[in-house]
C-alpha cells in the first residue's frame, strides 16, 4: 500500500507542524518491510528536500513531562524515553499524536528479544554478552529512575504506560530513530527524519541542525551532567554523538551558515537519486553487530564487520603452552612497545583482563598493519604466530557451538526475511564466521611465507659458512 491512512494522518500532522517537504518525496507503506520514502522525480545534490522546526520534534524540553523529568534530575537518553513514555501514554491528547501512531510500538532490537531468543539466536556472536549485560543495565536505570516517578507522581501517571517493558519499548525506538538536534534540546525524536532508511556508504540525503551558539547558554550544561546514563547503550549513544558510527549525528552535521533559521532542522540532498529509487540515509559506518545492536536488521556484505577476540581468550591459549607469569609479562611488554597499530589492547589491570584484541583483515585476506609501525611484518608473523592466530581462530569458532558455516548458510537459505530475528542473526553468525576463515586462510599462507622465509635463511647461511672454509 503506497499511502496508508496512518501515513496520510501523519502528513496531515505534519502541515499542522509547519514541517515543509518537497512532493518529490513519496512514502511507501508497505505491511513487512515498514515506511520508506522515494523519489518521484529526479532528486539533485543541495537541494534542500525538508525543513523541520525544532519545536515538531520530542525532546526533554518540548515534551509534557519536562518539569517532571527536570525535578527527578533525569537527562539524556533515560530523560527522552521518560519524555516519549509520557507522551504515548497520553494518546490522542498528546501533541505528538499524529507522529506517535506511525511509529511502531517498539523497534525489534536484540534488547526487546526474550533472555531465551537472545541466548539461541546470538550464542557465540559479538552480540551474546553485550546485550545480556544491556538488558541488566537498563532494568537496573528503569527501577532506579522511573519506577520512583510512579511514587511521586501517582495520580497523573499510569503505571502501566511506564513499565519496564515500554521503558525497553521506547529505548529501542530512541536506539533505531533519534538524532542529535542541537545543545539545548539534546536527542531527541525527529519526525520525517527518522523515515529515511540505512544503506551501508551510499548517503543520499543528510541531516542537519544549524546550531544556535548564543541562545541557551545557561541550559546547556545539564545534558553534559548527566549522571543518569547507566546502561550500555546509553554509553555507545554517548559515544555515538561524537563518533562516525552514528544515526544520532555529530557535530560535523551542525551548520552556522549565517541567514540559516537556527530553529529549523533541514535535509539536503547529497547525491542525485533517479525517480523512482529509493532516497537512503546512512546511520555510519556500522559492522553488522552494530546494526543488529542499534537498529535491529544486517546488510549483506557489509564491509565494516569485524570479529572481536577477547583477551581473555588470548591468555587462555596462552597459558595452555607457557606459564601464565609469561603470558602476562609478554602482554605487558606489548603494552610498553606500544603496538596499538597491530594489536589493540585494552586492560583494566593485570588480574581484571577485560579487553579485546582488534585485528583488521583486509578483503585481500591480510591484516593492515600500520605503516608507521617499526615492527615488520616478516618479524612479527613467524610460524609460531601464525600456529597460535590459527588456534585462536578455532578456538573463537567453537563459540559458535556444533553448527557448521555451511549449515547455517543452508538455514539462511531456507529462511525468509518475515523470521526477522532468525534472519538477522543467521547473516551476522555467518559474516563473523567468513572473517574467521579469512584469519585461517591468512595464518596458513603467513606459516608457509614463514617456512620459505626460514629455509632461504638457513641455505645462505650454511652457504656463507661453505664460502668461509
Ligand atoms: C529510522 S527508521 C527508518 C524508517 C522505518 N523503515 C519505518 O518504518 O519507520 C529505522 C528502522 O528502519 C528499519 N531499516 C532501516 N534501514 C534498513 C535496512 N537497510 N534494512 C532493513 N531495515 C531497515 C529498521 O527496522 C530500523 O530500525
Amino acid at each position: 500500500m503506497a499511502s496508508s491512512r496512518r501515513l496520510r494522518a501523519f502528513q496531515r500532522w505534519m502541515k499542522a507542524q509547519g514541517i515543509e517537504y518537497s512532493n518529490t518525496l513519496e512514502f511507501t507503506d508497505c505491511p513487512e518491510q515498514g515506511i520508506s520514502v522515494r523519489a518521484s522525480a529526479d532528486l539533485h545534490e543541495g537541494a534542500v528536500v525538508a525543513k523541520i522546526p525544532k519545536t515538531a520534534c520530542l525532546t526533554i524540553n518540548t515534551s509534557g513531562a519536562r518539569e517532571m523529568i527536570e525535578s527527578a534530575g533525569l537527562g539524556g537518553l533515560l530523560g527522552l524515553s521518560v519524555a516519549l513514555m509520557y507522551e504515548k501514554s497520553l494518546a490522542e491528547a498528546s501533541p505528538w499524536a499524529g507522529y506517535l501512531q506511525l511509529l511502531p510500538p517498539q523497534e525489534c532490537l536484540p534488547l526487546v528479544w526474550t533472555l531465551g531468543e537472545v541466548d539461541c539466536l546470538l550464542s557465540g556472536t559479538e552480540l551474546h554478552k553485550a546485550i545480556k549485560e544491556d538488558k541488566t543495565l537498563m532494568y537496573e536505570d528503569w527501577k532506579e529512575n522511573i519506577l520512583p516517578l510512579l511514587y511521586s507522581a501517582p495520580e497523573s501517571l499510569n503505571p502501566s504506560s511506564f513499565s519496564v517493558e515500554e521503558y525497553f519499548a521506547a529505548r529501542s525506538l530512541i536506539s533505531s530513530r533519534s538524532f542529535m538536534i542541537d545543545e539545548y534540546h539534546g536527542s531527541g525524536m525527529v519526525p520525517l527524519a527518522d523515515l529515511f532508511n540505512h544503506k551501508t556508504g551510499a548517503e543520499d540525503v543528510h541531516f542537519t541542525s544549524v546550531f544556535p551558539y548564543q541562545e541557551y547558554e545557561d541550559d546547556v550544561d545539564s545534558e553534559s551532567n548527566d549522571k543518569n546514563e547507566l546502561s550500555k547503550i546509553s554509553d555507545h549513544d554517548k559515544g555515538d554523538s561524537t563518533s562516525e558510527n552514528s544515526y544520532i549525528h555529530s557535530d560535523s552535521d551542525y551548520s552556522s551558515v549565517s541567514g540559516e533559521d537556527p530553529m529549523m532542522l533541514q535535509m539536503i540532498m547529497v547525491r542525485e537519486v533517479k525517480s523512482g529509487d529509493e532516497v537512503f540515509n546512512t546511520y555510519g559506518s556500522l559492522g553488522n553487530a552494530a546494526l543488529l545492536h542499534r537498529y535491529g536488521f544486517t546488510e549483506a556484505n557489509n564491509p565494516y564487520d569485524i570479529v572481536n577476540i577477547d583477551l581473555e581468550m588470548v591468555l587462555e591459549w596462552g597459558c595452555s603452552l607457557f606459564s601464565s607469569r609469561y603470558c602476562r609479562s609478554r602482554l605487558s611488554l606489548w603494552r610498553r612497545l606500544d603496538v596499538t597499530e597491530i594489536v589493540d589492547i585494552t586492560m583494566g589491570t593485570a588480574d581484571n583482563v577485560s579487553g579485546k584484541i582488534g585485528m583488521i583483515l583486509s578483503e585481500e585476506h591480510d591484516i593492515t598493519w600500520g605503516t608507521s609501525s617499526e615492527i615488520s611484518k616478516e618479524l612479527l608473523l613467524t610460524e609460531k604466530v601464525c600456529g597460535g592466530l590459527l588456534a585462536l581462530a578455532d578456538i573463537r569458532e567453537s563459540c559458535y557451538g556444533s553448527k557448521s558455516i555451511n549449515e547455517d548458510m543452508e538455514a539462511l537459505k531456507r529462511c525468509c526475511m518475515k523470521e526477522r530475528k532468525l534472519y538477522h542473526c543467521l547473516v551476522l553468525r555467518i559474516s563473523e564466521r567468513k572473517i574467521l576463515e579469512k584469519l585461517r586462510t591468512y595464518a596458513t599462507a603467513g606459516a608457509s611465507q614463514s617456512r620459505t622465509f626460514q629455509n632461504a635463511n638457513e641455505i645462505s647461511t650454511r652457504m656463507k659458512r661453505l664460502k668461509r672454509r
